[in-house]
């Protein structure tokens, strides 16, 4: 399976950046059969940069939708006008939404239902606080989440992002085995929840990836991309981190061979 990486430029970027974005695509092109690559820019930039990116290997990815297809929401945006914009995902339910906005579980899971119905892939994010990690239960924190934030139906199509929220922006990551012991407990979770299924949904992990970490946390078994804020916000960066999951990538297939 291609790595999936995807970078979340959060509230940055102006059109002067419009650019760097097409750096970005014009870079990924060596990489296409190993890695699939994503960018949530701000809403701001999406129409333009998808114009911009048409016919590069560059997907475009919202950053947050509203519930409902239209309606009396000031200042939201659905599923289907991202979908309109250029985008062919959304994250729901990043922890600074859920912080900073109120989001919880329910909320999330409807956002994600309503990317389906746009026919946008659905990036549901889940993640422990630093007081949940502490209180000793991590893993029983994230799989609530992943059990009520994830819709019924097929899970085909959906994207779990994996994002211990004192990771974020902190520079601190798990122990490569902490990160491990999450994603098989997350991938256990998808199977029980939906058979075989399970297996084929992408799970990233994020929070402060980055060039010096990406080779071994994206080797981790059941980590399946990542996640990238900051390390995205510069074409070298951003594509410093592709390449090294592009080389992992190889590695893996070239194991699964022998
Ligand atoms: O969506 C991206 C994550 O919040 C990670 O951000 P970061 O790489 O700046 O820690």
């Amino acid at each position: 399976m291609r790595k999936l990486i995807i970078g979340n430029w959060k509230m940055n970027g102006l059109s002067s950046d419009l650019d760097e974005i097409g750096k970005i695509a014009e870079g990924i092109a060596e990489f296409s059969d190993r890695v699939e690559v994503m960018l949530c820019p701000p809403m701001t930039l999406l129409e333009r940069a998808a114009a911009r990116c048409r016919g590069s290997d560059l997907k475009f990815c919202g950053q947050n939708c509203h519930f409902d297809p239209r309606g009396s929401h000031t200042g939201e945006v659905s599923a289907e006008m991202l979908a309109d914009a250029g985008a062919s995902a959304v994250l729901v339910g990043h922890s600074e939404r859920r912080i900073d906005s109120s989001e919880d579980h329910d909320m999330v899971r409807l956002k994600a239902e309503a990317a389906r119905r746009a026919n946008i892939i659905p990036i549901i994010c889940i993640g422990e606080s630093e007081h949940e990690r502490e209180s000793g239960y991590p893993v029983e924190t994230v799989m609530y989440s992943l059990r009520v934030s994830v819709p019924d139906g097929s899970p085909s199509h959906v994207v779990v992002g994996y994002e211990p929220a004192w990771a974020i922006g902190t520079g601190r990551t798990p122990m490569e085995d902490d990160i491990a012991t999450m994603h098989a407990h997350i991938r256990r979770g998808l199977i029980d929840r939906f058979g075989e299924s399970g297996r084929l949904v992408r799970v990233l992990y994020g929070g402060s990836l980055n060039l010096k970490n990406a080779d071994g946390i994206l080797a981790i078994p059941d980590v399946d991309g990542g996640l990238v804020g900051g390390a995205s916000l510069k074409a070298e960066s951003f594509l410093a981190v592709i390449a090294a999951a592009a080389n992992v990538a190889s590695l893996q297939s070239a194991r699964s061979v022998v």
